[in-house]
């Protein structure tokens, strides 16, 4: 074994033997606190352990002071053990008749009293006490416990036992007896002996507790000397550093060079790392040079041919985004330098006729996840503008800068000053292929421009990138890897208001990322609010109004934390059981909680703990926040609000906010609040196609299954979502076209908590899939590529329609919404009148297919149907405009019970008639 291994081993002994070490002391201390005389057999192996992890711990060596360490380690433990043992052993003959004495039952028997303190056994002591011949008298002189306990009695006062070791007992241990021998005593006490602890009073179990005192006395004196040893020990290797020495810096130097291994290893990482780096910028270097072969190969013919024959078979493109792809990798940035120019370019002036040159969006977009103090660095000399109209002579003029343009042709859009070429182009005058390049670039990168200007009508997106804002670089970095590079207009309008920490109210249109836009300020809260605390208080609270929906939330945060250790999100909804809630809560603490608010309140009544977790409260988030301030959810949420901290932010985002919620939402947000509207007064400017269709009520589901047909014959790739009035109309929505052989899910309220989601997840990963739903999925929740929603009577409010409808054309895509109501129903029409709605002409429907709806429909339960005729009822009875003319409900709700085939309207309960103040309607029965 070489002197470097070894000394390595040492290292690891003398490492592993101080943990030991630590270990045995703990022990000690443990053992010298919790008095129970069966462990005293292990006061000797303990003993012995110290010892030898002591002795290993000084391990010797060759030299001499190591040795000299080692061996007074050795002889103090050594020499411990031996004189402890004789103690003991002694200790085993005398303490019962010296120590006892000692003692008074306050001191030691805290046990023993306790025991006393049942009434029990304290009447039984008494009895003892009269019986004693020895100590009768005490029975007359203490009556009560308290008059005993206040005596301060020695142990065999208070007992009036004899020690057994008085009576001649031989001692087994020191709290066991060997009772086959005679008492030396005529001693009644020393008949009465029994080693039992089970017996209290006079068989002396004080005596014994005695025993278990002196045997912590014993332990402390264990644990003392261990830690005096240790102490010294330790002071041996750090101070006088007679074993560190040895160890680390005194051995002999085993590598070349004289280093020792561990500078050896440094020394060849630095390498490996040098090494890595001059491979990436050879391999900018030939990305440059591509790209200057690739321009000239373009836009020369006569060097067409010769570019084409030295092209490898990595085109340019290709080139640049393997590059990109190679750089975006974590950690790559910090290779980048100086000398590379800038990751993130600066805006080109809009005066500017003709932007700087970059040939390659991709790449770029590569360096997104960069942190700002890098985009900083974008110096002036890096952009260059050709300004149309200026001569030969101006770019003369401006010199370096139109030099260097014509130059960085290929190297704006690629790696900074690795342009080989420019030292041989650069010369004092620009030729004219010079000049016809930069033309043709310029043409090119307008039309870019132009085709951008145009798509940019139609996107959601802003110019302002994410790493442009003050938010943390790895919550950008996480962006990144997500595709977010710009942020949407909601984003831009929102975010540097939100990231002051003030109070805001945020109004922009469905699908356009509001949930980034709160969840960025809520990390950047979390970040900045820092807490010593094991188990951290919740920072942020976000409430929303369904349960998929946080769920929704809670995913996208994970997202963006994903490069944010430390930093933990949960949800609190319902259909989840109180008590996993709370060990959830309690084994992975988080400080962002996404909640709805029925379940949040449910833990604050019930004292969780959550509360108190809340008391540190930084952030508040109500998403849908206008739906959350309605009546239905409107007191939890004011309950909710009376238990935060007044001091914290307030965030509210809804994509509608009627003006009677922008009143109320003064119960959560500061007086002097930001309002951001981005959508328009009023109304919502959308990519979706909207119209109407207007319908007897009994043709709805045949509609329904029509449009749904004619929908998928035109959209191979279909997605659609049907909305109904409740849950039990969207099951038997969902029934009838399954039996119509569609590929169809539902969701909504009455289903268990695991197969909505289960659901939910399986509709956003799909395709070519129908989801027949109630208003549970009407707001926030985010299913991509939504091609078609159908909305199936009236929604409850001009705001859910837009939320419904919402669930297309996201993220500025297309989309399409039909909303299919009855004749009565077309005063809803008036209250969305300044949504673009067209007419659709009303269809014809084969015979065929009413034939087979009509089938289908009578293979269904009628437990379903008079579910539906319940919740079709309840519904419209609660909508103001219908519901207060309660003739025509009763006779509207016979029809659709017609229409969807039973033989006659099911009864109602008595009391939900009286309830729905439909009792003594003519057509309401009444269920006896
Ligand atoms: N900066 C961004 N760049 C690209 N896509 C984004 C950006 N921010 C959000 N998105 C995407 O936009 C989509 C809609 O986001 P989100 O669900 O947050 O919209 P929303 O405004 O909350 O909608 P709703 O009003 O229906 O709740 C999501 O798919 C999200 O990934």
């Amino acid at each position: 074994m070489g002197v470097g291994t070894s000394t390595f081993v040492t290292r690891w002994i003398n490492f592993l033997t101080m943990l030991l070490a630590i270990a045995v002391i703990i022990f000690g201390v443990w053992m010298s606190t919790h008095h129970d005389g069966c462990r005293k057999s292990l006061t000797l192996p303990v003993i012995g352990l110290g010892a030898i992890c002591s002795w290993l711990f000084g391990c010797p060596e060759k030299h001499l002071h190591t040795i000299m360490v080692s061996d007074c380690a050795v002889l103090c433990l050594g020499g411990n053990p031996g004189l402890y043992s004789i103690g003991v052993i002694l200790d085993m003959k005398l303490s019962c008749l010296l120590r006892y004495k000692e003692y008074q039952l306050q001191d030691f028997s805290s046990w023993f009293l306790k025991e006393l303190n049942n009434s029990h056994n304290w009447e039984k002591l008494k009895v003892c006490l009269v019986k004693s011949e020895d100590c009768n008298y005490l029975s007359k002189k203490y009556k009560t416990l308290k008059q005993y306990k206040s005596a301060k009695l020695t142990p065999i006062e208070a007992g009036c036992c004899r020690p057994p070791s008085q009576c001649g007992y031989p001692a087994v241990n020191a709290s066991y007896y060997d009772l086959t021998f005679h008492p030396v005593s005529p001693n009644n006490d020393c008949k009465r002996y029994k080693n039992s602890r089970a017996i209290k009073c006079y068989d002396c179990d004080s005596c014994k507790a005695g025993v278990a005192q002196y045997m912590k006395i014993e332990w402390r004196v264990v644990a003392i000397f261990n830690v005096v040893l240790f102490v010294f020990l330790r002071e041996a290797v750090c101070k006088w550093k007679w074993v560190a020495l040895r160890n680390m810096g005194g051995g002999p130097r085993t590598f070349p060079g004289g280093v020792n291994k561990w500078k050896w290893k440094r020394m060849h990482e630095k390498l490996a790392r040098d090494k890595q780096k001059r491979l990436i910028e050879q391999e900018k270097q030939l990305y440059e040079a591509r790209i200057r072969s690739h321009i000239r190969s373009t836009l020369s013919p006569d060097h067409r041919s010769a570019a084409a024959a030295s092209h490898s078979p990595l085109s340019p493109h290709d080139q640049i985004k393997a590059l990109a792809d190679r750089f975006v990798k974590d950690g790559a940035q910090d290779l980048w330098n100086n000398r590379d120019g800038p990751l993130t370019p600066t805006p080109t002036p809009t005066s500017s006729p003709t932007p700087n040159l970059n040939f390659c969006p991709k790449h770029t977009r590569g360096y997104r996840s960069v942190p700002e103090v890098r985009n900083n660095r974008v110096g002036a000399h890096k952009y260059r503008v050709w300004r149309k109209g200026s001569d030969d002579s101006s770019s003369e003029s401006e010199s370096e800068g139109e030099i260097e343009l014509s130059s960085k042709m290929g190297s704006s859009a690629s790696l900074g000053e690795y342009d080989v070429k420019r030292e041989r182009r650069v010369v004092p005058k620009l030729s004219e292929e010079v000049e016809f390049i930069r033309y043709e670039l310029n043409k090119r990168k307008l039309s870019q421009i132009e085709e951008h200007e145009s798509e940019e009508q139609h996107t959601i997106l802003s110019t302002t990138r994410f790493d442009e804002c003050s938010i943390s670089p790895l919550t950008i970095k996480a962006l990144s890897s997500a595709g977010y590079v710009h942020m949407t207009r909601v984003q831009e309008a929102s975010l540097p208001i939100c990231l002051e920490g003030m109070d805001a109210l945020v109004k922009a249109k469905t699908g356009t990322g509001k949930s980034v836009a709160f969840l960025l300020p809520a990390i950047e809260t979390v970040l900045k609010a820092t807490s010593g605390n094991r188990v951290p208080p919740i920072f942020v609270l976000i409430l929303c109004p369904t349960r998929e929906l946080a769920s929704q939330v809670a995913a996208v945060a994970k997202v963006l934390l994903k490069y944010h250790d430390g930093i933990g999100v949960q949800t609190l909804v319902g259909g989840i059981r109180f008590k996993v809630d709370q060990k959830r809560l309690e084994s992975d603490p988080c400080q962002i909680l996404v909640a709805t608010p029925g379940r949040l309140l449910d833990h604050i009544e019930n004292k969780s703990g959550i509360s108190l977790r809340l008391m540190g409260l930084r952030m508040l988030v109500l998403d849908e926040a206008d739906h959350l301030l309605d009546l239905g959810f409107r007191k939890d949420v004011e309950k909710i609000v009376d238990c935060l901290p007044r001091q914290r932010q307030s965030l509210l985002f809804s994509a509608t906010i009627p003006k009677e919620v922008r009143r109320i939402s003064q119960l959560v947000l500061k007086r002097e609040h930001k309002y951001v509207d981005t959508v328009g007064i009023g109304c919502i400017e959308t990519p979706v196609k909207q119209s109407y269709l207007i319908a007897p009520h009994e043709s709805h589901l045949q509609l329904v299954h029509h449009v749904l047909k004619e929908h998928i014959l035109q959209t191979p790739d279909y997605k659609v979502i049907v909305f109904c009035i409740t849950g039990m109309v969207t099951s038997l929505m969902y029934n009838l076209l399954r039996e119509m052989k569609m590929n169809v899910r539902e969701i909504h309220s009455r289903k268990p908590q695991l197969y909505r989601t289960r659901i939910s997840d399986e509709f956003r990963e799909s395709k070519q899939l129908i989801l027949v739903s109630s208003d549970v999925s009407s707001r926030g929740m985010n299913y991509p590529d939504v091609t078609l929603v159908i909305q199936v009577g009236i929604p409850s409010d001009r705001e859910q329609y837009i939320h419904r409808l919402g669930r297309t054309g996201r993220e500025g895509k297309e989309g399409e919404g039909i909303l299919l109501i009855a004749p009565w129903e077309e005063y809803f029409l008036h209250e969305i009148k300044d949504l673009p709605l067209q007419k659709f002409p009303l269809p014809d429907i084969d015979p065929q297919t009413k034939l087979k709806i009509e089938n289908s429909m009578a293979k269904i339960d009628n437990d379903i149907k008079e579910a539906a005729f319940h919740g079709w009822l309840g519904y419209y009875n609660s909508i103001r405009e219908i519901g207060r003319e309660k003739t025509t409900v009763a006779e509207l709700a016979n029809r659709f019970s017609e229409s969807i085939g039973l033989q006659r309207p099911p009864a109602i309960f008595r009391k939900t008639a009286i309830k729905m103040g439909l009792k003594d309607i003519p057509g309401i029965r009444i269920r006896r």
